[in-house]
């Protein structure tokens, strides 16, 4: 019998993940909240509003019945913005079954808490920590949807976990790799969304591609810092989770924090520049808890620190040059 999954979340990324658990073979529901969006996926095998252009497969079914998703999934991935994962989620405490698996396909790290998703999950659902996975990796929805060749990270701390969730989402375009460095693949995945703001800002703003690969250089040192004085392994920055997510997410027009950071760096305000973008650009809340996390344990994230002061406390784009570029001198690999 075929794995049940139900993904929460019919965005961009939820509904693509669970086309891709149906070509592999699991029986799918996917939850939302919006009537008219779980009828077409359901009826249309379309979601026109967050996938636009794409044909889901047939076996895809869509839900607004919560509770239902919940209660009998084997494997639960959760694809929501991640602010508001803890106020959706706290009504199904105690509902995962007990042999289930909780998965989190998100990246972001919750403000006020500063938690990982996986650890915001865990708590909420009251699931343990073991039984909690983490999938990340270069996988922009829209290329995946097309069924693009791509690999991704399954992370989860008991290898066999992340091996039963990699065994429901492998496929012939789908490559999931195993690690059991948690903290390493999802950190890598939150914060390369920020890194990606201030390419996208350098971009914007004019600056071409030795100031990209500075940006990008500089915010893999960064990620690796944080990621090790928190217990992450260093080998898993080099790996998809780290400098693969990254440099998709840096290079790519279809990254919505890439492109709000371009809006940015091009003279717009944030409120715009978020209408500009639509959908979730993970890194706009997420670089104050990043920050708040890396000043707690002394870590130093000059980057993180320039995407704060310029989208939530009025420094010029312009002036987040010379904030980087007049700090003092150092060792590269301080
Ligand atoms: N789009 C992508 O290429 C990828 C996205 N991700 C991550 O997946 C997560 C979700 O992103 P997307 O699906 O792309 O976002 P999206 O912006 O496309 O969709 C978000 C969905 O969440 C729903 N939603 C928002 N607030 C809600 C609430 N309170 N209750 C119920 N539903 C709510 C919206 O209606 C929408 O359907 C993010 O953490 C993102 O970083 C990860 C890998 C790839
Ligand atoms: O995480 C992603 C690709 O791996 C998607 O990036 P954006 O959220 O910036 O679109």
């Amino acid at each position: 019998m075929s794995t049940a999954v139900s993904v929460l979340g019919t965005g961009a990324w939820g509904t693509t993940f669970a086309a891709v658990l149906a070509d592999a073979g699991c029986r799918v529901r996917l939850w939302g909240r919006d009537e008219e969006v779980v009828t077409e996926i359901t009826h249309g095998h379309r979601n026109t509003r967050n996938l636009p252009g794409v044909d889901l497969p047939a076996g895809v079914v869509a839900t607004t019945d919560l509770d239902g998703a919940v209660r009998d999934a084997e494997v639960l991935a959760v694809a929501l913005p991640s602010q508001s994962v803890r106020e959706v989620l706290t009504p199904l405490a105690g509902r995962v079954r007990a042999d289930g698996t909780v998965v989190s396909l998100m990246k972001g790290v919750e403000l006020g808490t500063d938690q990982r998703m996986s650890q915001v999950l865990g708590e909420v659902l009251r699931v343990p920590p073991r039984r909690v996975a983490v999938v990340s990796g270069p996988n922009l929805a829209k290329e995946i949807a097309a069924r693009q060749p791509t690999a991704t990270v399954v992370a989860a701390e008991d290898e066999s976990v992340a091996q039963r969730v990699a065994a429901c989402c492998a496929s012939g375009y789908f490559r999931p790799y195993t690690n059991t460095d948690v903290v390493g693949v999802e950190l890598g995945g939150a914060v390369k969304n920020i890194i990606a703001l201030a390419v996208g800002m350098a971009q914007g703003g004019g600056y071409g591609d030795n100031t990209k690969a500075t940006i990008i250089t500089r915010g893999l040192a960064e990620i690796t810092r944080l990621g090790t004085e928190l217990g992450a392994d260093p080998a898993t920055f080099a790996g998809l989770a780290g400098l693969g997510d990254l440099v998709a997410t840096c290079a790519s027009p279809l990254s919505r924090n890439h492109t709000l950071g371009a809006h940015v760096g091009a003279g717009r305000s944030l409120e715009d520049a978020v209408t500009a973008t639509g959908g979730t650009a993970e890194g706009v809340k997420s670089c104050r808890s990043v920050l708040e996390l890396a000043q707690r344990h002394g870590v130093d994230m000059p980057i993180t620190a320039a995407v704060v002061a310029v989208l939530h406390e009025g420094l010029p784009v312009q002036a987040m040059t010379q904030a980087l570029l007049s700090r003092p001198r150092k060792d590269e690999r301080a």
